[in-house]
This record gives C-alpha cells, structure tokens and sequence, in this order.
C-alpha cells in the first residue's frame, strides 16, 4: 500500500486537534494559514501553541479528550503523548469516517503530514510513508538550499501571464516549450527582467547565455547558500580538474563537468571555476 499525495482545500472546514504539545503546535499553524476552524482540546499546552490563542478561527479546549468531541469535525490530529489515546481516537474516527492523522504512528492513521517548503502558492510536500521521518526532514532542508528563493515571485509572473500565453499559442505543446524556456532564464534572473525576458522569448529570439566566474572557498563547508545554488543550477562548469572533483557532488547529475588549464587568476586557497548557467540555443 502506498499513500495518495494531495492538497487539501480547509477554508471553514471543522479540524479538531487533540493534544497541545510541540508535535500538535507544528501541525495548527498549517491548518490556520489554511483557513480551518481549529478546536484544540488537551488539558495543557506547549508555550509555542498560546501564539494561536488570539486567531478567531481558533478554539482550546483545557481537558482531556471525550468522543463527543469528535462531533461536527471532518479532520482529525490525533497528538497526544499517550499512545492509547491516540490509538482509541484512531479507532472512533474509523467507525465515524473520519479522517485521522495519528502523530506517533503512521499505520493507525488514516493520513500522514508531510514535510513543506511553502513559497506563496508554491508548496514542496515531502514523505517517506511514514517510514523515515528524519530522512524526510533531512531532504526537505537539503532542498531548501539548492531551491531558488524567487519562486513565489516566478510563480505570480508566470499566472499573470497565463492566459496571454494561451492567447499567443494554441498548441498546448507550444505553451509548454515556451513556459520552459522562459523559467529555464527567469530563474537565475532578478524579477525585474522577468518582463523583458518574457517579451523577447515572446518574439521568439533565443535568450543569451548566463555566465558567471566564481571564486569559492576551499572547503565545501565554507560555501554560501548562494555559492551552493549557482553550483546546483550550472548546465556546464569549467575549472581545474582538482577543483571541479572537489564540487563535484553539489553539482547536478546532468550538468557537463569541462576541465581547463586556462583559468581566472584566484586568490590562494581557493577554487575558481566558470559556470554555464543556462545555454538555451
Ligand atoms: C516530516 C515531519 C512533518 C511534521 O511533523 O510536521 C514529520 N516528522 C517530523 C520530524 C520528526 N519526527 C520525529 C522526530 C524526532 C526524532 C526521533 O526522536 O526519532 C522528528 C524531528 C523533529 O521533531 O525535529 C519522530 C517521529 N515521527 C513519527 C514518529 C512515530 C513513528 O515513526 O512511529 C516518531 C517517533 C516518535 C517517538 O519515538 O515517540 C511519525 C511521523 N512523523 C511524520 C512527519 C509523519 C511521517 C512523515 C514521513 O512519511 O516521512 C508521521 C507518521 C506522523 C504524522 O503523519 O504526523 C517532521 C519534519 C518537520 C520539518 O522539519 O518540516
Ligand atoms: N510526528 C512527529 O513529527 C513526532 C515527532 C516527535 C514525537 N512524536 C510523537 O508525538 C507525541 C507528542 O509529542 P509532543 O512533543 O507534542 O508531546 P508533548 O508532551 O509536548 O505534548 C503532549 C500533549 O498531549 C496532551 N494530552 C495528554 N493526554 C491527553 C488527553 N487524554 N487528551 C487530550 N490531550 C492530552 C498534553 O496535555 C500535551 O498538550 C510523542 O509522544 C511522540 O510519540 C511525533
């Protein structure tokens, strides 16, 4: 059995989370920002959780979970530190058909929370079916550092255009190639070419290619978070054969590894290398 992954919509829906702990509070700011009702019923909480006591889509409860609580919800977090509880609310929600989340055991629930890059409207959800949850934490912030931190900004460019790009081609084919050409550039530019980019793929001009010279400390724990995501993003990185083993494995698995004895004068102790970032012809 594996899990279907999916977003749910939860503006106005009832959610009951039982439980205040830290585990409970990680999972209440979510479903906030989701526009859930939220009723959170647990004898004490966790000093994170009293920030949420001021949303007025939110409500706590101080005692101790009863089955009539149940009533009227379509969600149900099951996070409380004892594990019967969890296992009988569990329990309850199936025969009610309810869906259950259950924090201390995936295979008694009905759902699993994942881990989330949110960037605006873009979300990353990560799981490992419940198996590895610290392996799922481990790649949510590994990805963290290799995303580039303009998506939310691509994202409202590239639906504000939509439709003039429907407009523009009608086949559907078309749009795609088009769409993947612009963010192949747009994501390594600022948002203020975003624009001009757009307009010139528009005419059907190729973009120019994106160099860029980098001079790199010489140990991969030094790097930058920006240093870390050129080097993700290069299509072909040029640079001694020494420095480009030692980057090797922050660079993508298709991206062309080109050694060469001419390079740009480096200060000492570092690597030097030129990246192609996006060759678009
Ligand atoms: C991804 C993340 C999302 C979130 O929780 O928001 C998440 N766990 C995170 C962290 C984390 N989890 C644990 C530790 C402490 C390390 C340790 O002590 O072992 C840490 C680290 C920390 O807290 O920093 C321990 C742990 N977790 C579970 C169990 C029970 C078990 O495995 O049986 C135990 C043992 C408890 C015990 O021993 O009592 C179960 C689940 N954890 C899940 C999600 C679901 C499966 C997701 C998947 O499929 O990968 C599931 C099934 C529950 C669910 O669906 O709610 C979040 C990263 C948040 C982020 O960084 O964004
Ligand atoms: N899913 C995850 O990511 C993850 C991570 C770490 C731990 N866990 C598991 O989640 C459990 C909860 O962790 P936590 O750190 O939030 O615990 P915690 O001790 O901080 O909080 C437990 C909460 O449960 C409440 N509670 C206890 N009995 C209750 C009852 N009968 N009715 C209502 N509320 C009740 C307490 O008042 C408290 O608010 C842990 O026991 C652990 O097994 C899960």
């Amino acid at each position: 059995m594996s899990y279907y992954p999916a977003f749910l919509k939860l503006s106005g829906i009832p959610v009951l989370v039982i439980g205040a702990g830290t585990v409970a509070e990680r999972r209440v700011g979510p479903l906030l920002t989701a526009g859930a009702n939220v009723t959170v019923v647990a004898p004490s909480h966790c000093g994170g959780m009293a920030r949420y006591f001021d949303a007025r889509s939110l409500s706590y409860q101080a005692k101790q979970f009863e089955p009539s609580d149940l009533e009227g919800h379509r969600l149900v977090i099951a996070a409380t530190d004892n594990s019967q509880v969890n296992q009988s609310v569990a329990e309850l929600c199936d025969t009610k058909g309810i869906f259950c989340n259950v924090v201390n055991d995936a295979d008694r629930g009905s759902f699993i929370c994942p881990a989330v890059i949110t960037q605006g409207k873009f979300q990353v959800a990560l799981a490992s079916g419940g198996a590895a949850p610290v392996l799922t934490r481990w790649i949510k912030r590994r990805l963290q550092s290799v995303l580039p931190d303009k998506l939310n900004q691509l994202q409202e460019f590239s639906t504000a255009h939509r439709h003039h790009v429907k407009r523009t081609y009608s086949e559907p084919t078309q749009r795609r190639r088009f769409w993947e050409r612009f963010f192949s550039v747009a994501i390594h530019s600022d948002p203020s070419t975003y624009s001009d980019t757009y307009q010139t793929l528009l005419k059907g001009a190729q973009p120019s290619v994106v160099t860029a010279q980098l001079t790199l400390p010489s140990e991969n724990d030094d790097l930058t978070l920006r240093d870390l995501k050129l080097l993700h993003s290069a299509d072909l990185v040029v640079g001694d054969l020494d420095d480009l083993k030692q980057v090797d494995e922050l660079l993508r698995q298709d991206c062309l590894r080109q050694t060469s004895q001419v390079y740009l004068e480096k200060p000492a102790n570092t690597l030097g290398m030129t990246l192609i970032l996006k060759s678009t012809t």
